[in-house]
């Protein structure tokens, strides 16, 4: 059972900085420090509506990380022209509503199989590997692998906000199920949302997932201690979870 790798959403950072119009924080610099902390990733949201990272956040990331971009984007004309023009390493295909607060759910594959495979093979002719944010349901597993995506990370969102230990007991089992399942597919099984210092062990123990995608909890535990200190502290809980301690 190798580590689990963390890649570190910075969108809320831009969320801080929109906040007043200012040009700080700047996402740039906080890549900087979160990769020299030890995030294996950089993980940023094109949103359409742009309510946080912005066009010259992920351009400037793209010349800049040291580590890897991983672009989150939904599936539209626009998103994908930006994804090709950029060639980030990774891009994760999210669904996107304006409406929403944050990401709701997985991305329904099965419902669209053409759109996907052809966004899937536009994206890849374009030299980036495709993720697809996915619940923990096999009917979508099963799509992600029919429409030739390599990767797919599992929404945790629902383990997440869990409303009992129960509840909670249950979504883990689901996804712990659903992630072998993907992982004996010939996927690469990632996950995150909603993950936190006190949700995250579990997740990183399970064995058949290579990376965790993490940024609300890990930027606003950077607000009281520092934007290092949460990465590495976020990075040891997922070793401890890891090695089962
Ligand atoms: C797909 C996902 O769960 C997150 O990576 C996403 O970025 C959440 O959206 P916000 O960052 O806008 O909350
Ligand atoms: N794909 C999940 C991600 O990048 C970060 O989600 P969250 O930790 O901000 O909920």
């Amino acid at each position: 059972m190798g580590r689990i790798l963390l890649g570190v959403n910075i969108d809320h950072i831009a969320t801080l900085r929109n906040a007043r119009g200012t040009d700080f924080p700047d996402p740039v610099h906080a890549a900087a420090v979160a990769e020299h902390a030890g995030a294996e990733g950089i993980t940023v949201h094109l949103r359409e509506d742009r309510r946080h990272i912005k066009d010259r956040d992920v351009y400037l990331l793209a010349k800049t990380l040291q580590t890897r971009m991983n672009l989150e984007m939904a599936v539209t004309e626009e998103m994908l022209a930006i994804a090709c023009d950029i060639k980030p390493p990774h891009c994760c295909l999210v669904p996107e509503k304006r409406e929403e607060l944050t990401t709701e759910g997985g991305l329904d594959v099965a419902g669209q199989l053409n759109k996907m495979s052809e966004a899937v093979k536009r994206l890849k002719d374009a030299g980036v590997s495709v993720s697809l944010f996915i619940d923990a349901d096999q009917r979508q597993i099963d799509a992600a692998v029919a429409v030739g995506a390599p990767v797919i990370e599992i929404h945790t969102g629902h383990y997440a906000d869990a409303k009992t230990d129960a509840e909670a007991k249950q979504e883990l089992k689901r996804i712990s199920e659903m992630a072998a399942y993907a992982h004996s597919k010939g996927l690469v099984v990632n996950a995150g949302h909603g993950l936190h210092y006190h949700n995250v062990k579990p997740i990183a123990a399970i064995p058949e997932l290579y990376e965790l995608n993490i940024g609300h909890a890990i930027i606003a535990r950077a607000a009281i201690d520092g934007l290092a200190k949460a990465v590495a502290d976020m990075k040891q809980l997922m070793l401890e979870g890891r090695r089962g301690e």
